[in-house]
């Protein structure tokens, strides 16, 4: 996959088919667009992703917006999917205030050299995002594209998914709901950092990691995870939160305790993928009860590992 960023100057000389979005999550409804644009190679078109790129902490309307996947993480689900062409256009001024028309006619039919353009029914774009789906019908013939509308995917309970709706799910702790509408396991990845190694010498060891600033965390609380550290696999239990039984103010961590493993990753990236939420993180008045606690929730959880295939089948396919 070639992938374009951070620049305006680029000409794709191939010709490819388009969609233009966020595609923050690459839900399920996202993966059915894409597999609509992966079906058009067989005719010789090129997948073309038209992106902004999205700065590390971007502020909406005062309030920080945070995203189910880092740029970097996005571009490896998107060359995964089959898509050979991701652009993550610079998002400034002159592109907020382009015509709509002059945004198909340079960037779509031009830059991005779109002989097909497929998107859900409510994409906009341009100067006041004035640029529909109308607009990309009309403009179809004068450009020289075909433009297809794919309908949108829905949760068994009807609603429509988005990204805002998978963010909303995290939020309220209900990960089974989000991984369902992402299609996988939703996951933070990161580099394993010391604590303040409370845990090791007074509750149990564990793999603690600092999430990128954007990404969108779950409700804070205690999960069941599935996590992927040197090429393994391994059961895990992750405390999402700021510790506040634990004195002064805690930077907001993804905490694991790791079932069977006996080892450093200090330095080391691990992935860790949400499964089922457990408990909302808790204040305890001591130490001693936060160990109650945690020896009740590992104790617990270690059965749900045992009895099931999660992380066997996983550990089966990494050979
Ligand atoms: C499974 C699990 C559940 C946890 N639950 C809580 C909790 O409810 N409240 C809390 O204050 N800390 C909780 N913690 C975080 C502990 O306070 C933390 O492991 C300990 O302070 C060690 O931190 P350190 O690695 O910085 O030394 C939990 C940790 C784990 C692994
Ligand atoms: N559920 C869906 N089914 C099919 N296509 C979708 C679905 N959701 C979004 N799309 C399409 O994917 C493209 C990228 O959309 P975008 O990432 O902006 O959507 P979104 O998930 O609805 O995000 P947000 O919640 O931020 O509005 C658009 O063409 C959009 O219409």
């Amino acid at each position: 996959m070639q992938y374009i960023a951070e620049t305006k100057e680029f000409q794709i000389t191939e010709p490819t088919v388009v969609s233009i979005g966020k595609f923050d999550g690459l839900h399920v409804g996202h993966q059915k667009l894409v597999r609509e644009m992966v079906r058009w190679k067989e005719k010789g078109l090129k997948v073309a992703m038209f992106t902004f790129s999205t700065p590390p902490l971007s502020l909406v309307g005062g309030r920080k917006q945070t995203v189910l996947m880092t740029n970097r993480e996005r571009m490896e689900l998107l060359r995964s999917a089959g898509v050979d062409y991701l652009v993550e256009y610079p998002f400034d001024q002159e592109v907020c205030h382009m015509a709509p028309e002059q945004f198909v006619k340079e960037i779509l039919a031009g830059k991005m050299n779109a002989r097909v353009i497929i998107t859900g029914p409510d994409c906009h774009f341009g100067y006041k995002a004035a640029g529909d789906r109308a607009l990309l019908e009309k403009l179809a013939p004068e450009y020289g594209y075909q433009f297809f509308v794919v309908e949108k995917e829905r949760d068994t309970d009807g609603a429509i998914i988005s990204s805002t709706y998978v963010r909303k799910m995290l939020e309220e702790g209900d990960v089974k709901k989000a991984d369902r509408l992402l299609g996988y396991d939703y996951f933070i990845t990161g580099t394993v950092t010391h604590g303040r190694s409370i845990g090791h010498k007074k509750l149990y060891p564990t793999a603690n990691l600092l999430p990128p600033p954007e990404k969108h965390l779950p409700r804070f609380g205690v999960y069941v995870t599935r996590v992927t550290a040197d090429g393994k696999t391994y059961g895990g239990l992750t405390n999402i939160g700021k510790k506040p039984t634990i004195q002064g103010e805690n930077p907001v961590g993804v905490e694991t305790y790791l079932y069977d493993f006996d080892g450093d990753l200090y330095g080391k990236e691990i992935r860790v993928e949400l499964l089922d939420f457990i408990r909302p993180e808790m204040r305890f008045d001591s130490i001693g009860q936060l160990k109650a606690q945690l020896d009740h929730d590992i104790g617990k959880c270690r059965e749900i590992f045992r009895d099931s295939w999660i992380v066997q089948e996983k550990g089966k396919a990494d050979g």
